[in-house]
Order: structure tokens, then sequence, then C-alpha cells
């Protein structure tokens, strides 16, 4: 893939991205980055971020970098190329589209925004189109990036929403494995730093907001964070819009500001207030404790187009599953794939870390889910509760470090609801001490309501609380889902994950 210097002027100046243009020579680009690291011969380098320095800039044109793109100059550097442009990441993301040769034009897109859910969403609606497209749907999710159906063509995620970079270079090796259909997340920080900047998609939901990710190094308020979000409906051909979500009034204005009445979905619980208007709605029809059934029923003539209403069945429990299940068969039928299809894929489908449950012998029911924020937290434990009323309810808990410092004080708000007994512990501390996170959830639980005990060892958290359960009461591993690693001190450190943790204490006590 090659980039011609006089055609990346054009297409900067045409967005009026381009301060000015220093061309010492003008060779074509044969390779682009925003990694000093691996730059190449004739490559193009992106000058960004937060921590960026000169040195990268010299290492890049050590490695043969000649056009470097920057908001400021580098006078100190001779003998390259420099574009000055007015925003570095949207130039990146434009020249990055075009040096893939815009592979989002081979590509059906699903996006999903949303505090919660977006992930739930997108396995589930991967699960159905992989078998409405013969295995040819792409997944890019906080979780994992797949591009192919080989093993090697799949990866473990290091951002929810990758750089425009390796998106549009993912994109393009999806498209090359045969890839006709993505079902992607986009996060808020995704449009804070335009890293989807140009980018559409044939179908965009908004899911929900609640306050999340406000802070240094993430958004300054809601509103901003708000802001982001509803960019994604700007920029998809059909939007499909949660009616229960907070602040539904802005989001269908957004919607309907820049796509047609006609490509706007609505979908709802069916005992909501907005019932009346939603175009789908969906309602629990039995839940056990491993499988829910619900059922969706199309009320306006362009759902009932979709042919998607009837009865669905859930390998997942939990009413918030539900809601991302209807928006995954919607966002399945938009791309074409009909009820029985969706039907028969949807129950299959597993997601890592998300309401994962164990039943015990001796100690009752283990569940282990993502849920990390007040909404998510609230949702998980309402839901217990509702379920098994006579049961007692332990979590076992911990809150990151240098991130989402308020969800301290609402882990405690929402263990003061739902909970008896909690386990304070370890999760992802990064630079903080996980002794003070813990110490400053503790602070703000109420000690009537709830029995705490801190034990940081991870491992020996879960132990403690497992040993000491009995049915019919319930454990809830909560936060980490999957995840095979805690950031402490800026290093990944391998961590068994929750599940496997769970499942060797069962395995020793019930030996
Ligand atoms: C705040 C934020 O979005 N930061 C992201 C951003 O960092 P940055 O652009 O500021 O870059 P930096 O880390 O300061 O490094 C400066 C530059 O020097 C370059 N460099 C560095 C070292 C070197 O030797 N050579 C070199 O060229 C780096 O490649 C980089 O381009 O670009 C980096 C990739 O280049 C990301 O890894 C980093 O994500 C950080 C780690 C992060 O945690 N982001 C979170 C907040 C995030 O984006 N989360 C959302 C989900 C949350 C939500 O729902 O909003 C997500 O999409 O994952
Ligand atoms: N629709 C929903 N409403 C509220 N909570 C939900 C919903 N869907 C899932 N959850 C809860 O949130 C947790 C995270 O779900 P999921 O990973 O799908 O969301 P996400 O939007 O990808 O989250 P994140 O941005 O934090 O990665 C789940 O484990 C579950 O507890």
């Amino acid at each position: 893939m090659t980039l011609i210097l006089h055609g990346c002027t054009l297409l900067l100046r045409e967005h009026d991205l381009l301060k000015k243009a220093e061309i010492v020579f003008d060779n074509d680009i044969t390779a682009v980055t925003y990694n000093s690291k691996q730059a190449q011969k004739d490559g193009m380098f992106f000058c960004k971020g937060t921590h960026f320095k000169v040195e990268y800039l010299k290492q890049a044109q050590e490695l043969g970098a000649s056009t470097y793109v920057s908001e400021v100059e580098y006078p100190e550097i001779k003998g390259m190329n420099a574009l000055i442009v007015t925003d570095v990441q949207k130039a990146m993301a434009l020249l990055g589209a075009a040096f893939y040769e815009y592979p989002q034009n081979d590509l059906f897109i699903v996006a999903f925004t949303g505090t919660k859910g977006k992930t739930t969403s997108a396995y589930f609606t991967r699960g159905i189109l992989q078998n409405y497209t013969n295995k040819k749907t792409a997944l890019f999710s906080t979780i994992d990036r797949i591009l192919g159906p080989k093993p090697e063509q799949g990866f473990k995620s290091d951002l929810t929403t990758p750089e425009s970079l390796d998106l549009f270079h993912d994109m393009r090796a999806a498209v090359n494995n045969g890839m006709t259909h993505l079902v992607m997340e986009v996060s808020s920080q995704a449009y804070k730093r335009n890293r989807v900047y140009g980018l559409q998609y044939d179908v965009g939901f908004f899911l929900n907001i609640t306050p999340d990710h406000i802070g240094p190094n993430e958004h300054p308020n809601f509103a901003d964070y708000l802001h982001c979000k509803l960019q994604l409906l700007v920029n998809s051909r059909a939007c499909v819009l949660n009616g229960d979500s907070a602040h539904f009034t802005e989001i269908y204005q957004a919607a309907k500001a820049t796509t047609p009445p006609e490509k706007v979905y609505v979908f709802s619980r069916q005992n909501s207030p907005q019932a009346a208007m939603a175009d789908v709605t969906y309602q629990n029809l039995e839940t056990t404790l491993t499988e829910s059934e619900f059922q969706l029923t199309a009320a306006s003539a362009k759902a009932q187009a979709l042919d998607i209403a009837g009865d669905y069945k859930l390998g997942l429990v939990g009413d918030f599953n539900e809601e991302d299940a209807t928006a995954a068969i919607l966002g399945a039928g938009l791309a074409g794939a009909p009820y029985q299809l969706a039907k028969n894929s949807l129950v299959d489908v597993h997601v890592p870390g998300r309401m994962e449950s164990i039943t015990t012998q001796d100690h009752g029911i283990i569940y282990i889910d993502y849920a990390h924020n007040y909404a998510s937290l609230k949702a998980l434990l309402s839901f217990l509760r509702q379920q098994n009323p006579a049961a007692q309810v332990t979590v076992v808990v911990g809150s990151p470090g240098n991130k989402g410092v308020s969800r301290r004080h609402d882990f405690a708000r929402v263990l003061n609801e739902f909970a008896d007994q909690a386990y304070l512990t370890t999760d992802d501390p990064g630079y903080e001490d996980p002794t003070k996170i813990a110490a400053e959830i503790a602070a703000k639980i109420d000690p009537q309501k709830v029995a705490v005990t801190t034990i940081l060892d991870r491992q020996a958290a879960i132990k403690a609380a497992i040993e000491h359960n009995q049915a019919p009461d319930i454990v809830v591993l909560a936060a980490k889902g999957a995840d095979a690693y805690q950031k402490v001190q800026g290093v990944d450190t391998p961590y068994p994950n929750d599940i496997n943790v769970a499942r060797k204490v069962i395995q020793e006590l019930e030996a």
C-alpha cells in the first residue's frame, strides 16, 4: 500500500487540517506508524500523545521515516518532509484510512457504544452473524480482536477501540482474510481521541449512559462523556437506541439530526414508559439459575419487516443480558439475519467473564461477572436479589488505581443497597496502594448493613468467601471477569482469572 505525498496534502487540506507543508523530497509513502520503534524506510511517522518526545522522531528518522505529521514543527529535524496539522489524531485517522485503502467500504459494520453492555452485545451479534455470514464476521471488542477464522488471526485487545492506524490496519487484514462483516465496540475515548474520525457505520447502537470514565485522563465531565458517545449516532447510516437509557431525549435528537426517521429504531422493555414509541419491545418469560427466556415483539412496520419477533433463549442470566440480546437481534436483523437463525445462534453464545456461574455441592452458587461500576454492579446485584430473595449475598470486589476513583464510593453505595457481606480486595491497583483503595471503599460502607473483611490477596479473598458460603447463599466475584492479569506498577502481572481461581478453590474444598 502506498500514499502519494501530494494526495496526503490534498486530503488534509480538504478537511481543513493542514497548517503547513515542508516538502524536502517528493517520495511515495510506503508505511505509516505512530511508534518510532516500528518506523520504516519511506514511512510516515505521526507525532502524537501526552508523553511524546522529539527523541522518538529522531529514532523514526534513523529507521528510515521520510515524513512526519505533527501539530508542532521540529526545526532541529532536517531532511524530513513535515506536514504540520491542527489535529494530529484526525490527520492520522484520515491518512490511515487512505493508506489501508478504505477497508470499511468492504465491510458491513455494526458498532456499539454505551456505558455498559458493549462487549456482551457485540458477542451476541457476532454469534448470530457468524452463522448468517458463514463465519465471515470479524470482531473488535474489549476482550479480543478477531480478524479471521484461523486461531492466529485473533488476539487479546489492549484498548476497547484501537488507535486509528491499528483500526484501519486490522480492518484491511479482516477484509483480506475474507471477512464481510465487522462487529465493533466504540468507546467514548475513541471519539475524544479521534481514533474513529471519518469512519461511518452501517448500524450504530446507543445502549445506555451513566456517569463513568470521568477523570484526569478521560473526560473532564459528564457532558463531555455524553457528547463523545453521541458522535457514534452522527456517523451511523442506521441508528438503534435503547429507549430505557438515561438522557434518551438527547440521544434521540442526536440520531434524528443526521439519520432519516425510517432508519432510526428504538427498543425498550415492554413495561417501560418508552414502550409506546418503541419499534421493538422485549419481556422476560422465564429465568432459571443458568438460562433466561424472553420474548421480542415488533411493533412498527419497519421492525416487522426485519422478521425478528418471537421467543428467544439465552445461556446467560441477568435482565441486562436480555437488553443486550435484543440489541444484538436488531443489529443482526438489520444485516439480514432472520428470526430462526438468530434464535438458534443466540442460545449458544458465551461471553468470557460475563455472568459465568458455578453451582457447588456445599458452597452455594458462585457468579463471576465483569460488573465494575455503579450501574453494572447495581444491575447485577438487584437481579440476583430478585431471583434469590432468601439468599445472603457475599461480594468479592476491589477498585482500580489511578482511574475511575468515583467507583470506590459507588461500590460502597451499591454494597449498602444489595449485599450482606463484602470481601474487599485488589483489582488493578496500578501505582496506588491497594490497602488505601480498600480503605476508601470500606469508609463508605455501612457496617450495620454489610459485614466487611479486607483480604488484599485476591485469590485468598475468593477462597475465604467461597469457604464460608453455604447454599442457598450466593457469592459474586465482581469486576474482573475473565481478566488474566492484575495491573501493578505499570506491569500486567499474570493472574489465573477469577473463574479458574474459583474452580480450583471449589475443587480443593469438595475433593
Ligand atoms: C488517554 C488515552 O487514550 N491514551 C492512549 C493514547 O496515548 P497517547 O496518545 O497519549 O500516547 P502516549 O502513551 O503519551 O505516548 C506518546 C506517543 O509516543 C509514542 N512512542 C512512545 C515510546 C517510544 O519509544 N516511541 C514512540 O514513538 C507512542 O507510540 C505514542 O504515540 O494512545 C496510546 C496508543 O498510542 C494508548 O495506549 C493510550 O491509552 C491508554 C493506555 C489508556 O488507558 N486509554 C484508556 C483511557 C482508553 O482509551 N480506554 C477506552 C475505554 C474506556 C472508555 O469507554 O472510554 C478504550 O477504548 O480502550
Ligand atoms: N445492558 C446493561 N446494563 C447494565 N449493566 C450491564 C448491561 N450489560 C452488561 N452489564 C453489566 O456490565 C458488565 C460489563 O458488561 P460488558 O463488558 O458487556 O460492558 P462494556 O460496555 O463492554 O463494559 P466496559 O466498557 O467496562 O468494558 C457485565 O459483566 C454486566 O455486569
